[in-house]
């Protein structure tokens, strides 16, 4: 009998983080076109604080296309990332057999049910998370609040306070205390710590995937959930046993194209990774995105296996 499939990835995986962050930012380092683009910007710093994109200007003519801000991935990927994330996520508990409850019996139905509100659950804690630190944090978010109290400020915000005096307050506050609002009244946000937002959500974004796709894959590649089982050894009681008859195949289609996506936004996810590791931010910016990503994919997906009463809650994916 073969033996079970494991159910989740070795926390051993995350180290492909530090080590994408590590070979990037080498990699800007050594390499001729990132070397002679820092050597032009006359920015002492530079070599050791590739903050490429901002003190370079990479977004009006730089020589790597994925330096650019206005890169296809980055505009239409990264920078709707969590809509991304989400679709994905849906589609495999819409498809995986883990929680599908279609012909399912009554018993399937409770367990699948229970996994698919847990999978809720934790895709509701990773957005409150990313919500928080990237969005809004009554007011401006964590990752614009931290760059505010380690100094930084919006570059000609007094101009723009001045000129917004005729305009309402509301928008005055706005566009001195955050990033977004700040460079679309054309200011510079500069100065402080800023924490790579790029780095925060694409780990985030592709461990979880991870973790989710590991996990309801094991399920769909457990024994009892093997087609050829089907009929034959399944139980009623059988939480993995798949669907039989003619839904077996719009189910089979679903399934693998489901898996594709996650996949697919993995990899595309972990390669934007690495450009913003090469292309953007100081060492530093790059590493505190990396550890609220990770500190977030620890309480999701590590710890409950360590505290049953939280895994009781937000479960494990395929468990
Ligand atoms: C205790 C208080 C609790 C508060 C709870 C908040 C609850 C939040 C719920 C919000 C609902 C979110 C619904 C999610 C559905 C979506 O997908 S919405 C839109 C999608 N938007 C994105 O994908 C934006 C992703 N991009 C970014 O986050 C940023 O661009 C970036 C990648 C972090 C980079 O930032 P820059 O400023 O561009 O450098
Ligand atoms: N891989 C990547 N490709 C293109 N642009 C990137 C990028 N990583 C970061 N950037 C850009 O670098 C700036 C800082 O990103 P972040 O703080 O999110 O890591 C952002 O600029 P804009 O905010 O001007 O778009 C972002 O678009």
């Amino acid at each position: 009998m073969p033996a079970p499939a494991r159910p989740a990835p070795s926390p051993v995986v995350l180290l492909v983080y530090p080590v994408t962050l590590l070979l990037g930012s080498l990699f800007s380092v050594i390499s001729p076109v990132a070397r002679s683009t820092r050597s032009s910007s006359h920015d002492p710093a530079a070599p050791l604080a590739p903050s490429l994109a901002a003190d370079l200007h990479l977004s009006e003519s730089p020589v790597n296309y994925f330096a650019r801000k206005s890169n296809i991935f980055n505009l239409y990927f990264v920078k709707v990332g969590w809509i991304w994330l989400t679709v994905a996520f849906a589609s495999l508990v819409l498809f995986q057999p883990a929680y599908n409850l279609s012909s399912a019996s009554h018993a399937q139905q409770e367990i699948r049910f229970r996994r698919s509100i847990q999978a809720f659950l934790r895709w509701c804690l990773a957005t409150i998370v990313w919500y928080l630190t990237t969005q809004w944090f009554f007011g401006p978010a964590i990752i614009d609040r931290s760059f505010m109290i380690t100094g930084g400020k919006c570059g000609q915000a007094l101009d723009l306070v001045a000129k917004a005096n005729s305009e309402s307050s509301s928008v005055q506050l706005e566009t001195v205390f955050t990033a977004a609002a700040c460079k679309a009244a054309g200011g510079a946000w500069k100065g402080g710590h800023d924490i790579s937002g790029h780095v925060f959500m694409l780990v985030l974004v592709t461990a979880l995937l991870v973790f989710e796709a590991v996990g309801a894959g094991a399920v769909a590649a457990s024994p009892s959930a093997a087609p050829e089982s089907a009929g034959r050894e399944r139980k009623a009681s059988d939480p993995n046993a798949l669907p039989n008859g003619d839904q077996d195949a719009s189910f089979g289609t679903g399934r693998t194209w489901s898996m594709r996506l996650v996949w697919g936004v993995v990899v595309l996810g972990w390669w934007m990774l690495f450009m913003t590791a090469i292309w953007f931010h100081t060492w530093l910016e790059k590493w505190s995105g990396l550890a609220i990503a990770l500190s977030t994919i620890y309480v999701i997906y590590i710890l409950p296996r360590r505290l049953p009463p939280w895994k009781d809650i937000v479960g494990l994916p395929g468990v």
